[in-house]
């Protein structure tokens, strides 16, 4: 049989925060391929996120087929704005939730997987974060700065990803992040430039694919995924709507379930997967393809 082995590898999930996201079920997923896990997660939610995992709060989605629960290898304070704590502005790095953390930036992470684990500690890096300020805007309302700071955070932390970790990655590692089809059409609602990030998202992950493989000889992919009412999806006010309408007029008219989305992740970190690199997986029940509605 065929299967995803991931044993003897090791993940970092960059975006966890509670177990409602698409972080969680493919950090689970990853384990339950066998796959050693720890998860980055921002700052102001580290606190809460930490206090969930005390009180056994995420106990019931932390149980793995095995029998075994899924456990964190390492929880590091990441805020993908930032590549060095130095950019960091002064309000930010004296603000509480910050201030106890340590250094969160994308430099200070990768210093602290070195210090570790060692000098290339990396198989799988999986992106699963991303934030809009002015997500609920439409875009002619946007502002420069909504529309920078959605970029930056949504889209070029991959890149930043992949030049600070890359060389930290082992042979045949893999990047994956995750996307959504507001970059190629019209979501009405997704705006504040977060589906310019995801565009541009997409266009790197083919870039980053050639100049990464060639340099570090990682793979480089995104998946993107059908909706799901995680914590950030809600923010965006219409996800509800955004499910339902999915669910209706797919070809599989059922909601995509963070599971699948987690099962092709896995997939794409393993050698089974050793030949897709630059690409865009849909994993959003077929929705993709359509052009119609399915009720007319
Ligand atoms: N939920 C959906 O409908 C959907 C659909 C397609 C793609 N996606 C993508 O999936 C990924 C995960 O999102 P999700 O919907 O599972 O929600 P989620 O809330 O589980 O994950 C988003 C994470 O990003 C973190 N984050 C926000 N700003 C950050 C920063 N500056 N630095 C570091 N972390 C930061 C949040 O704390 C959160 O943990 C995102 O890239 C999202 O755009 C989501």
């Amino acid at each position: 049989m065929l299967n995803i082995d991931l044993s003897g590898k090791r993940a970092l999930v960059a975006g966890v925060a509670d177990d409602a996201g698409y972080g969680f079920a493919i950090a689970k997923a990853l384990a339950e391929a066998g796959a050693t896990v720890s998860v980055a997660t921002w700052p102001p939610a580290l606190k809460i996120f930490l206090n969930l995992l005390e009180r056994g709060k995420m106990d019931d989605s932390r149980r793995l087929a095995s029998g075994g629960m899924l456990e964190f290898e390492r929880i590091y304070p990441l805020d993908a704005a930032f590549d060095t704590l130095a950019e960091a502005p002064e309000d930010i790095r004296s603000n509480k939730r910050y201030t106890e953390t340590g250094d969160f930036s994308i430099v200070g992470m990768a210093e602290r997987l070195v210090a570790d684990f060692g000098e290339r500690p990396l198989d799988i890096v999986v992106h699963s974060l991303a934030n809009g300020p002015e997500v609920k805007k439409p875009l002619l309302e946007t502002s420069r700065a909504g529309y920078l700071a959605a970029v930056s955070v949504s889209a070029y932390s991959l890149v930043a990803m992949v030049q600070r970790l890359g060389p930290l990655m082992r042979p045949r590692g893999s990047f994956c992040s995750l996307t959504y089809m507001a970059s190629e059409r019209v979501i009405p609602g997704y705006g504040g430039g977060m589906s310019s990030a995801k565009a541009a998202l997409e266009s790197d992950t083919r870039l980053l694919a050639f100049e990464a493989g060639r340099k570090f000889g990682v793979r480089v992919n995104t998946i993107s995924a059908g909706p799901l009412a995680s914590r950030a999806a809600s923010a965006i006010g219409i996800i509800e709507r955004m499910v339902d309408y999915c669910a209706q007029n797919t070809p599989l008219p059922e909601p995509v379930q963070p599971t699948e989305i987690a099962t092709a992740a896995a997939f794409l970190a393993s050698d089974l997967a050793s030949g897709i690199t630059g690409s865009t997986v849909y994993v959003d029940k077929g929705y993709h393809a359509m052009g119609m509605p399915a009720q007319v």
